[in-house]
């Protein structure tokens, strides 16, 4: 399967910002038992280049592992060899989707208007991050994808199990989800049971809307 039908099909990208590398995998396992399979580990974060790496190695075979917030092609390129398969950006820089297709690692710049998104999607883009999505809205992309049908997108900031639904009846790809999915709380209180359910509910209005 294509990374990009890998997207498609989780529905649900989680984006794993202050990760850390004791609780890591059991987050990731949570949200694949609550069928989101496609995560990213936000290059903010210390140490998310190992943590790709234990990710890819122990559990590349059910989940997709990518890097988000990755804002020059350094950052890219560790992420990639540290085992990447999609590196994600709030913003698009051109030296980042450079490295990606050098690599052939699928890339998600980020874009707010019509013009960067095509801007992204001629870089060589393949698919664009609408971030921060909250603050467009589900008209927003719809009306986006109404001339620009051919650009996969993927609404990211603030997205909820509230508004989800809206984005992918907008046309989303997918969904990007940080803070409404891996509750930083109960991953510290090892509560993964709660990522699951919240994951499941996340799962469930996507698939709803689709
Ligand atoms: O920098 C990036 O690449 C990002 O992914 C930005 C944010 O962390 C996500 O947009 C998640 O936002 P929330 O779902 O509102 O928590």
């Amino acid at each position: 399967m294509s990374t990009l039908d890998a997207l498609r099909e989780s529905g649900v990208v989680a984006v794993l910002r202050g990760a850390e590398s004791e609780t890591v995998v059991d987050t990731a396992e949570a949200l694949v038992e609550g069928g989101v399979t496609a995560l990213e580990v936000t290059a903010d974060t210390a140490g998310s280049t190992e943590m790709i790496r234990t990710l890819a190695g122990e559990l590349g075979d059910e989940v997709l592992v990518g890097a988000g917030t990755v804002l020059d092609a350094a950052t890219a390129q560790s992420a990639i060899a540290a085992g990447a398969e999609f590196v994600v950006s709030p913003s698009f820089h051109e030296d980042v989707v450079e490295t990606c297709n050098r690599y052939g690692v699928l890339v998600a710049p980020g874009v707010m208007t019509p013009t960067e998104a095509v801007e992204a999607y001629e870089a060589g883009a393949d698919v664009v991050k609408v971030f921060p999505a909250a603050t467009l809205g589900p008209d927003h992309l719809a009306a986006m994808k109404g001339p620009l049908p051919q650009i996969p997108m993927l609404p990211t900031g603030g997205v909820s199990p509230e508004n989800a639904g809206d984005y992918v009846e907008a046309g989303a790809l997918a969904v990007g989800a940080g803070s409404a999915l891996v509750d930083r709380d109960a991953v510290e209180a090892g509560e993964f049971g709660a990522i699951t359910e919240r994951a499941r509910t996340f799962r469930g209005v996507v698939e709803d809307a689709r």
